[in-house]
């Protein structure tokens, strides 16, 4: 028995609603209307790129489910409070939840299913990237009440807790390729807009899902932050599939 945290969030075309007051977003939206492949999983390998990624979501962090995310994580962590042991599954190339946690958890595990989301995530934690995460992690310390001055920090602190990157496959079990003595330890798996990604039927997303929230030990937390009722998001330039959930079918998928 585990406990799940869902983190309801938009379909991303309200982004588009959003952003097309501006005009540098209604030309990147005409130019992904006009580029009509939609790409799938069996391409994620060559065209996802990671720079594309972390530019589009993590620079402004303008796309409303992304500061959903930031607003919310920072109120979960607090709730669940102290634990040993955390894994982001499917975390891309990102690091903003490791950075929620790094006052509750003892250890922090990413894990992505792509090499070069996992290469960017290991030259983070060797203080190589070039990436700036300081907006999305000075939303994180608004949210939690902490001035902007612990940025540096709490930078550190993530770093220093960060124990393992893992490839990572929701289609396989064990669904984390860590050490074996860790498997089913993580008092909180943290998985956010991963699965519908990666699947391609309703029966593999209860599947991806079941393999992922069995690495969460007995009483653990699942949190979980998805894309409802979408079959596509773009970043990137691209646009990518995404399996259409509702909220009905997510919440029947985390009994199994
Ligand atoms: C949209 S990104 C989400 C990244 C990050 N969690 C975030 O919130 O920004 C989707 C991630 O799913 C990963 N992915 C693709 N296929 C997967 C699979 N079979 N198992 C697990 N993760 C997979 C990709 O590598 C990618 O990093």
């Amino acid at each position: 028995m585990v406990n799940v945290f869902d983190i309801e969030v938009q379909a991303r075309p309200d982004v588009f609603k959003q952003k097309e007051q501006e005009n540098s977003v209604l030309q990147e939206k005409e130019e992904i209307e006009k580029n009509e492949t939609i790409y799938d999983r069996t391409s994620f390998m060559t065209t996802f790129s990671t720079d594309a990624y972390l530019e589009d979501f993590y620079t402004k962090v303008e796309d409303p489910a992304m500061q959903m995310v930031l607003k919310f994580l920072p109120l979960i962590a607090c709730r669940i409070g102290s634990i040993d042991r955390l894994l982001d599954f499917g975390a891309g190339p990102t690091i903003h939840v490791a950075a929620t946690f790094r006052d509750y958890a003892k250890e922090l595990h990413l894990a992505d299913y792509l090499p070069q989301n996992r290469e960017e995530l290991i030259a983070w934690k060797e203080n190589r990237s070039r990436f700036d995460w300081s907006t999305p992690l000075k939303m994180i310390l608004t949210q939690e009440g902490s001035a902007w001055e612990q940025l540096q920090e709490m930078i550190t602190r993530t770093r220093n807790k960060v124990h393992g990157i893992y490839h990572c496959d929701c289609f396989q079990n064990p669904s984390v390729d860590c050490p074996s003595h860790l498997h089913g330890t993580f008092d909180v798996i943290v998985t956010i807009f991963c699965v519908e990604y990666c699947c391609n039927s309703y029966e593999e997303y209860k599947n991806a899902i079941k393999n992922i929230a069995g690495q969460i030990k007995s009483g653990g937390h699942f949190i979980m932050g998805g894309i409802l009722e979408e079959t596509w998001c773009s970043f990137g330039g691209r646009k990518f599939t995404c399996l259409y959930i509702t909220k009905e079918m997510m919440l029947e998928a985390l009994k199994v």
